[in-house]
């Protein structure tokens, strides 16, 4: 589909370019008309519609179109409603304006992530639905609250909820990556995030002594372990072609704690690192590597965890899997060429897969360059379009999927 002139914009960019004027910023969202946005679609498009309220101000919306057969497992579109903020002064464009330039770009806060996503979903069961077409499985399209701080008051509560058990999952689709090159990123696992707090103690003092054994001494030699660890996984990445950045572990030191005057030697100080751990790693082994770096820099050093997934899952991309066989096939006819990955991030598919539900991260955004959480975020028109396409071919692929043992 090719894009068009402003004054005859395609119906599918405009809904898009709404829902982009929707300010659900973190760290406070208006949650509150996404949802109020999401009724309406119901409405017009004749979808059921449920209203979960997993933690007080979170409500997941779940819009519904019934399958012929309820025996089967239905399919699940997941997309959050939350965008992360803005450094508006780096922006071209007034991030929440949904502005589109000559050439078809519209610059938004979520135009990749990932509010592209929920309306190409809806775009493409509206098209579907107005061609009189029914699928044997349900299509549920799921939209969260709270992804981009970790998805605790979102998805993670609502897999726990009897309204998702009820919804019956059998596989999901959730959020990807853009690609700059001809092919699309597919995401079939993820990294385990690991958020580390480490805390040394020592002795204090006058800052013109040389004090031992002091906070500052201990909390160093312990970034420096990680430090190496980091380097050593960035040559590892580097040296081998066959990895992708998902394949290795990484960790970056993202704060410094401690201190209250140039003269005070503190008696206490902390580093905090995200760690990223790589899907194939020993978690057991990894932690007491931790532990032991910590140790080794003497006395009263520790560490804690903000936050330690410990849950990873591997969505398989082989025929064994009749759901990646339905996704590539309709790839394959296409001629989209797919480049299957683990996300170097943390999706709620962390929590999907967790219960048990295979997931594949996709957001059908190439030629596009990757500028999810970046300023100036933008997205082609044409290349949206495109996407709704690409799902109003997978959708009747993947709920049309026979009836499978873990069905009954
Ligand atoms: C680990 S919880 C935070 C989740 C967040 N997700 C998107 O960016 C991320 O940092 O990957
Ligand atoms: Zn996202
Ligand atoms: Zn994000």
């Amino acid at each position: 589909m090719t894009s068009k002139g402003p004054e005859e914009e395609h119906p599918s960019v405009t809904l898009f370019r709404q829902y982009l004027r929707i300010r659900t910023v973190q760290p406070k969202p208006d949650y509150g008309a996404a949802v109020a946005f999401f009724e309406e679609r119901a409405r017009q498009l004749g979808l059921g519609c449920q209203k979960v309220e997993v933690a007080p101000g979170y409500v997941v919306t779940v819009l519904t179109w019934p399958g012929t057969n309820p025996a089967l497992s239905s399919i699940l579109l997941n997309s959050h409603t939350d965008v992360v903020p803005v450094f508006k002064e780096h922006w071209s464009h007034d991030p929440f304006e949904a502005f589109k330039d000559s050439e078809g770009y519209i610059y938004a806060r979520g135009a990749q992530d990932m509010k592209c996503v929920s309306i190409q979903y809806l775009e493409a069961v509206r098209r579907l639905k107005v061609e009189g077409h029914r699928f044997p499985r349900t299509i549920h399209m799921t939209f969260v609250p709270d992804e981009e701080v970790g998805g605790h008051q979102g998805m993670e509560l609502f897999v726990q909820r009897p309204e998702f058990q009820a919804l019956r999952a059998g596989f999901a689709l959730d959020e990807g990556i853009a690609n700059p090159t001809d092919a699309f990123t597919v995401f079939y696992s993820e990294r385990s995030p690991w958020w580390v707090r480490v805390t040394s103690t020592g002795r204090p003092g006058h800052g013109s002594l040389f004090i031992e054994d002091t906070a500052a001494e201990k909390l160093h030699k312990v970034v420096s372990s990680i430090l190496a660890f980091r380097e050593k996984e960035w040559q590892r990445l580097q040296s081998n072609p066959h990895l992708k950045e998902g394949a290795v572990t990484s960790v970056n030191l993202t704060k410094l704690e401690g201190g209250v005057a140039y003269n005070v030697v503190p008696a206490t100080m902390s580093a905090s690192f995200d760690f990223r751990v790589a899907p194939d790693v020993d978690f057991k082994a990894f932690e007491e590597q931790l532990q032991s770096w910590c140790q080794a820099a003497g006395e009263g050093v520790t560490l804690e965890f903000a936050q330690k997934w410990m849950h990873p899952q591997v969505t398989p991309t082989d025929d064994s899997n009749p759901w990646w066989a339905a996704f590539s096939q309709v790839c394959k006819d296409m001629n989209l060429s797919l480049e299957p990955e683990i996300m170097p991030a943390s999706t709620d598919s962390r929590f999907i897969r967790a219960v048990g539900v295979p997931a594949l991260g996709f957001s059908p955004l190439n030629r596009t360059p990757v500028l999810l959480h970046d300023h100036d975020e933008r997205l082609h028109e044409a290349v949206f379009l495109r996407g709704v396409d690409i799902y109003t071919r997978l959708l009747p692929a993947l709920a049309s999927v026979p009836a499978l043992p873990s069905d009954s």
